[in-house]
């Protein structure tokens, strides 16, 4: 079992409560000015990506308390005990080996007396014969015709891995072998216009769930099911164009799909882990295998590095510590990963789910409400987009938000100065959130463009930027499979590590099960136009108005 230690427990941490005070109103001007080796000091490398964590707002002395905080939590015993298949997971009584799946070296990893690698070696083999029959045009749909579309039908880590990393990799498609679309709201909307786009005989549906009873999924799926009947299929061709990905082989053969095209994994595969499984099917279909494998190795190389390296040149675990510092100490209530790299433009959205999912959570590993702050909100968009719509209350609002910008150093698309803008505009930013601009500067801008000396004097504490705003910069050579496998890891194991230390379970979800029961409830009362009276006065008054207004 892991160790509970509650996170105020720690030494170390009350350590960091008394060095904040002396932290706190430190500019990291100054900072850089006392230390010209700064950079040095506070860059990691890992292959072909660079850790710049310098613009932040510690010292080397801040940065060895907060390792201890690490090593008094017992990291590196649960590190090795997540890799060993230790059921940690001790809500759900599982393991917790995503990293199995991505497991290039074919170590044993033994689960309840079992080597799991035969099993999910079999399941990869299984996906790459499947991936180049679809991709050479050997399987054929019902009218004989090759597979021209692939639909994944999912919702959270069924979807939006997949979704993440078809965006990012896309230049790995250039074949256009196939089109992936995806299917996840169970508004109607998402799947009549997805439908709108595709042809039933050169359609193949991907049903991808984990438990294979997700309303919203199981709701698409029969909807997609319905429309390949009513649009020219029959029963017996939908083992041409209906696959599954899921843990549940009695569900699936119960929706009718054949399981010489099920794609099975397990239930020590986290959903929001899950990209790395027969749910990245999608991703091998699209970028073909070869790249999935590449995807899957740059994850493992992040894995080995994780696992044995000492923490402090650890990527994930700088990371988990220098965002606990903000969480913690700084009372930051958000972190925002902001990708300059469109075809990043999902990146954050899938670490929504990846880091609150796993963080967002109460109760620590002894079952007793917390008295400290857990997982941060997480948010973010592409740049250069970001800085024409929040930027500016991250350069000079009342909120400290620490921001990751992540960027390519060569571009997928190189076309004219588009590149050289983008990075200019990176290397711009993080250098304006650390400095910003003094008064004086400020008011010497304003006086050199002719203004008054009493416009100076108004302008002047609008237009100052406060700066000593803490960014975290990583650059790496190309948006490549292989690094965006480790990039993806590297983010999963700073969230292993800031739930290690935070003292709570970060492998379990009961927070989205309560809606789901009451939807359940509430789903037969809208049936008819029978008022209800069953809920608080709200939530009847919501349901009747719903009922009047649907009538018109
Ligand atoms: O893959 P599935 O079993 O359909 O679950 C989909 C998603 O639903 C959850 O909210 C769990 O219910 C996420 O954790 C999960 O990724």
């Amino acid at each position: 079992m892991l160790i509970n230690r509650p996170f105020t427990s720690l030494p170390a941490y009350a350590q960091l409560q008394e060095h904040y005070d002396l932290m706190k109103d430190r500019h990291m001007r100054d900072l850089f000015t006392e230390d010209p080796s700064r950079f040095k000091t506070f860059t990691r490398q890992f292959d072909e990506i660079l850790l710049d964590f310098s613009k932040n707002r510690i010292t080397s002395q801040t940065l060895d308390l907060l390792l201890q905080l690490a090593d008094q939590a017992g990291l590196p015993d649960a590190i090795s005990r997540m890799f060993s298949g230790d059921k940690i997971n001790r809500t759900e009584d599982r393991a917790v080996l995503h990293i199995a799946l991505r497991n290039r070296s074919n170590t044993p990893i033994v689960v309840d007396g079992e080597d799991v690698m035969p099993g999910i070696n079999g399941v990869l083999n299984r996906m790459k014969t499947f991936t180049e029959r679809v991709r050479s045009g050997e399987w054929k749909g019902y009218t004989g015709e090759t597979i021209t579309d692939i639909v994944n039908i999912g919702i959270g880590g069924s979807d939006l891995g997949p979704v993440m990393v078809t965006e990012a990799l896309k230049p790995y498609a250039d074949d256009k072998k196939l089109r992936v679309h995806f299917v996840s709201n169970v508004d109607g909307v998402h799947i009549y216009e997805t439908l709108q786009r595709v042809k039933p005989e050169n359609t193949l549906f991907l049903i991808a769930s984990k438990t294979f009873t997700t309303q919203e999924t199981m709701t698409n799926a029969q909807s997609a099911r319905q429309w390949f009947l009513d649009n020219g299929g029959s029963e017996s061709d939908i083992a041409k164009h209906f696959a599954a990905l899921s843990t549940n082989q009695l569900a699936v053969e119960k929706f009718g799909i054949d399981p010489a095209n099920m794609f099975g994994f397990w239930d020590w595969v986290g959903g929001r882990y899950s990209l790395w499984s027969a749910i990245g099917l999608s991703i091998a279909l699209y970028i073909g295998f070869d790249n999935f494998e590449e995807l899957l190795a740059g994850g493992h190389a992040m894995d080995e590095h994780f696992r044995d390296t000492p923490t402090e040149q650890n990527l994930p675990v700088l990371l988990a510590l220098v965002g606990i510092w903000y969480n913690n100490f700084f009372g930051a209530q958000t972190e925002a990963i902001l990708p300059y790299d469109q075809y990043m433009h999902r990146f954050a959205a899938y670490f929504q789910q990846g880091d609150m999912e796993s963080n967002g959570k109460s109760v620590d590993r002894d079952g007793k409400p917390v008295s400290w702050q857990t997982g941060p909100i997480i948010w973010g968009e592409p740049g250069t987009n970001g800085q024409h719509a929040f930027y500016q209350l991250i350069h000079q609002g009342t909120k400290l938000i620490p921001c990751d910008f992540l960027a390519p150093a060569i571009s997928q698309r190189p076309i004219g100065e588009h590149h050289t803008i983008l990075m200019a505009n990176f290397f711009a930013q993080t250098e304006a959130l650390m400095n910003g601009k003094t008064a004086d500067e400020v008011a010497d801008e304003l006086r050199k463009s002719g203004k008054e000396v009493d416009e100076v004097t108004f302008l002047t504490p609008f237009k100052e930027f406060s700066g000593n705003r803490p960014t975290n910069s990583i650059l790496f050579k190309k948006l490549t499979p292989r690094t965006l496998g480790s990039l993806i890891a590297m983010y999963e194991h700073k969230i292993f590590t800031q739930g290690i230390i935070w003292d709570i379970f970060s492998f379990d979800q009961w927070g989205v099960e309560l809606g789901k029961q009451l939807a359940s409830r509430i789903l037969p009362e809208l049936k008819d136009d029978a008022p209800v009276q069953s809920h608080d006065a709200s939530t009847n008054g919501l349901i009747n108005a719903f009922k009047a207004l649907r009538k018109d």
